[in-house]
C-alpha cells in the first residue's frame, strides 16, 4: 500500500469577524492507493479534492484522523519524504519557474536532494521531448510541451507517489489524450502510484484503476473503474454520470 487516509479532518477558518466561520473541507475521508495503482479523485470545484490531495503529500496536517506513506505516519521532518512524493497541477506555470531554462527546471529537484543534473537529456525524451528543448524557456514552448517539461520535474527523483491535480484540465482535448496516454506509460515503465484527482468523468475513466467520489468535504463512493462507470451505487454518483 503506497498511501492511507484513514479518517481525516480538515477545517479552515474562512473570512473575516463577524462573519467568520469554519468550513469542513475534509469529513472523515478515508482512501487508499495500491502499489503502483491510479486512484481517480473525482467531484464538483469545492468538494476537497485538492485538500485530499495535500494531505496525502504531507502539505496539509489533518486535525484529527491518520495519514500513512508505504505503511507509516509521515516523519517530523517532511523533507525525509523529499523527492519520493511529487505533484503535477493545472497550470504547469505553477511549477516551472518563466526565468529559467527548461533543463534547469527538470533538473532541480535531483540536485536540491544532492543528486546529478545528467538523467535530464533521458528524461526529456521520456516524456517525448527533444534533449534539444532543455535550452529553451518555458514561454518558447506549448501548453502541452510544457506540461511535458513538469512531467519531467516530477519523475525526475524517481517518486513513489504523484499526485495529478487537474493536470490535463487547461489542455486542448487532443492534447490531453496525448498526455494522458504518456502517464499511463510512464507508470507501466516507473511503477509509481497516482492519485489523479479531475472534475472531468471521461479523463478519469481513462487513467484511473479506481475511484473515489467527493462531495462536500466526504467520499461518497468508491469502486473499480469498470463498475463505477456502468453501475455506480450512491445517487450522487448517477447524477454525476448522467450529466456525462
Ligand atoms: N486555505 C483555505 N482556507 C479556507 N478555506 C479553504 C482553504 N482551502 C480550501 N478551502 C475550502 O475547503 C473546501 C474544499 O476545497 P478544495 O480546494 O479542496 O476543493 P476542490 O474539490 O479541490 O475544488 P476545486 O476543484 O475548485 O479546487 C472549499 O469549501 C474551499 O473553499
Amino acid at each position: 500500500m503506497t498511501l492511507e487516509l484513514d479518517g481525516v479532518m480538515v477545517t479552515f477558518s474562512s473570512g473575516l469577524p463577524p462573519r467568520r466561520h469554519v468550513v469542513r473541507a475534509l469529513n472523515n475521508v478515508s482512501l487508499h492507493v495500491g502499489t503502483g495503482e491510479t486512484l481517480g479523485l473525482l467531484g464538483e470545484s469545492g468538494s476537497g479534492k485538492t485538500t485530499a490531495g495535500r494531505v496525502a503529500l504531507g502539505l496539509q496536517r489533518p486535525a484529527s484522523g491518520a495519514v500513512r506513506f508505504e505503511g507509516r505516519p509521515f516523519p517530523k521532518r517532511r523533507r525525509q519524504l523529499a523527492g519520493r512524493m511529487q505533484a503535477v497541477l493545472q497550470h504547469p506555470h505553477w511549477s516551472l519557474n518563466p526565468r529559467m531554462r527548461v533543463g534547469q527546471s527538470v533538473a532541480e529537484p535531483a540536485v536540491i536532494l544532492g543528486g546529478r543534473a545528467d538523467g535530464v537529456p533521458d528524461m526529456l525524451e521520456r516524456v517525448g521531448l527533444e534533449a534539444a528543448l532543455a535550452t529553451r524557456y518555458p514561454h518558447e514552448l506549448s501548453g502541452g510541451q510544457q506540461q511535458r517539461v513538469s512531467i519531467a520535474r516530477a519523475l525526475i527523483t524517481q517518486p513513489r507517489f504523484i499526485v495529478f491535480d487537474e493536470a490535463v484540465s487547461a489542455l486542448d482535448v487532443s492534447v490531453q489524450a496525448q498526455i494522458l496516454n504518456l502517464i499511463k506509460d510512464l507508470q507501466a515503465e516507473f511503477g509509481f502510484s497516482a492519485l489523479f484527482i479531475s472534475h472531468d468523468l471521461g479523463v478519469v475513466r481513462y487513467v484511473a484503476d479506481r475511484i473515489a467520489v467527493m462531495r462536500g468535504g466526504e467520499v461518497v463512493e468508491t469502486a473499480d473503474t469498470e463498475t463505477f462507470y456502468t453501475a455506480p451505487t450512491h445517487e450522487y454518483s448517477k447524477k454525476l454520470l448522467e450529466a456525462l
